[in-house]
């Protein structure tokens, strides 16, 4: 298996994930004009002839012997730019009466735009049949070798948003009990225009003013920073390289938005640059624990290795590795031991 950007030829297998996805899935609508729109961006995005502001960095886990797409990812460079980004943040309010000797805190939610101008990592979809291998943490940190390399095309921070909580019935009961009552439209529909991109209905709709979380309801509030149940091995990933919940959430769902300085994530602080050396066989672990990754842009690759660099920064690939990776005898490797 190997990660690789994605090309225009892969259109069809993106909206074969993008059918697979599911409800609250926001950024892969199955809608083929705009996931041929997103192709293109992705690819002149690697190509680097995109303005620095919407570059989107969209990969694809393909099967390198049948071909098969079993999954995406994404890196935005920087969200917010052209259409304001938005979350809620929760807060406190101090609420005191010297007269009364009364002291309270009541949590409440404030509409930000905090996030502005950071990157953010996105569409993390494995099919359910390749959910094995560390197929998905593949996934997930491919990113940060990425990150690592280019590191000056991304800002400081770096954030993930995660679906939040929806009931046995597939409802989110965050939105029932605030978004409904501002859009004239369910969440499928309001969740379907902002994945397209059409989101300005949500700075013209959304209420504007702090909301005190007493009064919503019960099942509302449980929802706060709380993620989807399918949701949480991939937290859980990126909890370990590092990212937060710093009490920003999803306005629709009420999912967590997690955050980290892109220089303190793990995969970016610990991957370090070998040499490759090539052979016609070699030894390997059974469990595959190195994360490697290309030096190069349009040609970026990452799959796991069984094996680490020596005392002098070498990396012996065999002749399959190695054209996995797209790589020869005296190239760069970027290494990620986890
Ligand atoms: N689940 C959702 N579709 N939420 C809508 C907003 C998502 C995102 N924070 C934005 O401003 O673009």
């Amino acid at each position: 298996m190997r990660i690789r950007p994605i090309a225009h030829g892969d259109l069809e297998g993106l909206q074969a994930l993008a059918q697979q996805t599911g409800i609250g899935f926001t950024s892969l609508p199955d809608n083929r004009e705009f996931l041929a729109a997103k192709i293109e961006t992705a690819v002149s995005a690697f190509e680097e002839r995109t303005p620095v502001d919407d570059r989107l960095y969209f990969f694809v886990l393909e099967d390198d012997e049948s071909g098969e797409l079993a999954g995406c990812c994404a890196v935005i460079g920087e969200v917010g730019r052209d259409i304001p980004f938005y979350n809620y943040r929760l807060g406190t309010l101090a609420h005191s009466s010297v007269q009364l000797d009364l002291h309270r805190t009541i949590d409440t939610l404030f509409l930000s735009s905090d996030h502005t101008g950071d990157a953010e990592v996105c569409s993390l979809y494995l099919r359910p049949e390749y959910r094995r291998d560390r197929n998905g943490t593949l996934l997930s940190r491919a990113r940060w070798l990425f990150m690592a390399q280019f590191r000056d095309r991304f800002p400081d921070k770096v954030l993930a948003e995660m679906r939040g909580h929806f009931d046995e019935n597939g409802i989110s009961p965050f939105w029932q009990c605030l978004g409904s009552h501002f859009f004239p439209l369910d969440f499928n529909e309001a969740d379907r225009l902002t994945g397209l991109g059409q989101k300005s209905f949500i700075g013209e709709l959304m209420p504007k003013f702090p909301i005190y979380t007493p009064f919503l309801t019960e099942q509302a509030r449980a929802c706060i920073g709380q993620v989807h149940e399918h949701t949480r091995p991939a937290l859980e990933m990126l909890k370990r390289e590092g990212l937060r919940w710093e009490g920003f959430i999803d306005i629709f769902d009420g999912g967590p938005t997690v955050e980290a300085y892109v220089d303190d994530v793990r995969g970016v602080r610990e991957s370090a640059l070998c040499q490759v050396e090539v052979v016609a066989s070699a030894a390997h672990d059974e469990r595959p624990r190195w994360l490697a990754s290309t030096t190069s842009m349009v040609d970026f690759r990452a799959s796991w290795l069984g094996r680490g660099p020596d005392e002098h920064g070498v990396i012996v690939l065999t002749e399959e590795e190695s054209h996995r990776l797209g790589v020869g005898a005296g190239d760069a490797l970027r290494l990620l031991a986890s």
